[in-house]
């Protein structure tokens, strides 16, 4: 199996708002057959972006976390692709995903906690590892009591998009929007 990787796209992501516009930017890529795979700790965005990916193939929502489903199709609300929304987070291997019968030629899978296993699932994905950056945090004395009571929900997030395989050969360029 091919699991070259391109040059990845880097986006900071400042707001849930802005996460979610990149979902709809990042659906203007995706067809049938493609598979995206969602990394991140708990509370990253994983589930926000997929929600703008919903919107962007305009799919029956609502896009919410899957988490006691393990998936979930969303079936599309003009005649396009529907939306395959799992959340592997309770899965432990690719056997166990496969075991999900999802059809994905005919659909865009989008996984959470997909991340290590696709082995022979899929011959290209498109990773998006989503990031808190902590550092600052490690200053200590820099952050004053009041600064330290900013809620940290809302920190930026940074994105990285990374294409496997040979459908993302041109690698994952999300377009910014007009
Ligand atoms: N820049 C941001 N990007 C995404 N979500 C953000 C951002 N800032 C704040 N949030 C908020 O973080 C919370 C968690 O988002 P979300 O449920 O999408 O994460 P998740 O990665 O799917 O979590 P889980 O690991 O539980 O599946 C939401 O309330 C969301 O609005
Ligand atoms: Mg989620």
């Amino acid at each position: 199996m091919s699991t070259a990787s391109h040059a990845p796209t880097v986006r900071c992501v400042a707001t849930a708002e802005e996460m979610h516009q990149l979902g709809r930017e990042l659906a203007r890529l995706l067809r049938a057959g493609d598979l995206v795979v969602l990394s991140g700790p708990l509370g990253a965005g994983k589930t926000t972006l997929t929600r703008g990916i919903g919107e962007g193939l305009d799919v029956r929502g609502p896009v919410t976390s899957p988490t006691f489903v393990l998936a979930r199709t969303h079936p599309s609300l003009s005649g396009g692709t529907p939306l395959v929304h799992v959340d592997a987070y309770r899965l432990s291997s690719a056997l166990e995903l496969d075991d999900l019968d999802i059809d994905f030629a005919r659909s865009v899978v989008v996984v959470e906690w997909g991340a290590g296993m696709l082995d022979g699932v899929a011959e290209s994905w498109l990773e998006v590892a989503i990031e808190r950056p902590t550092g600052a945090d490690q200053s200590g004395d820099a952050v004053s009591g009041d600064e330290a009571d900013v809620d940290q929900v809302d920190e930026p997030r940074t994105v990285t998009i990374t294409g496997f395989g040979p459908r993302w050969a041109q690698g994952p360029d999300v377009v910014d929007p007009a």
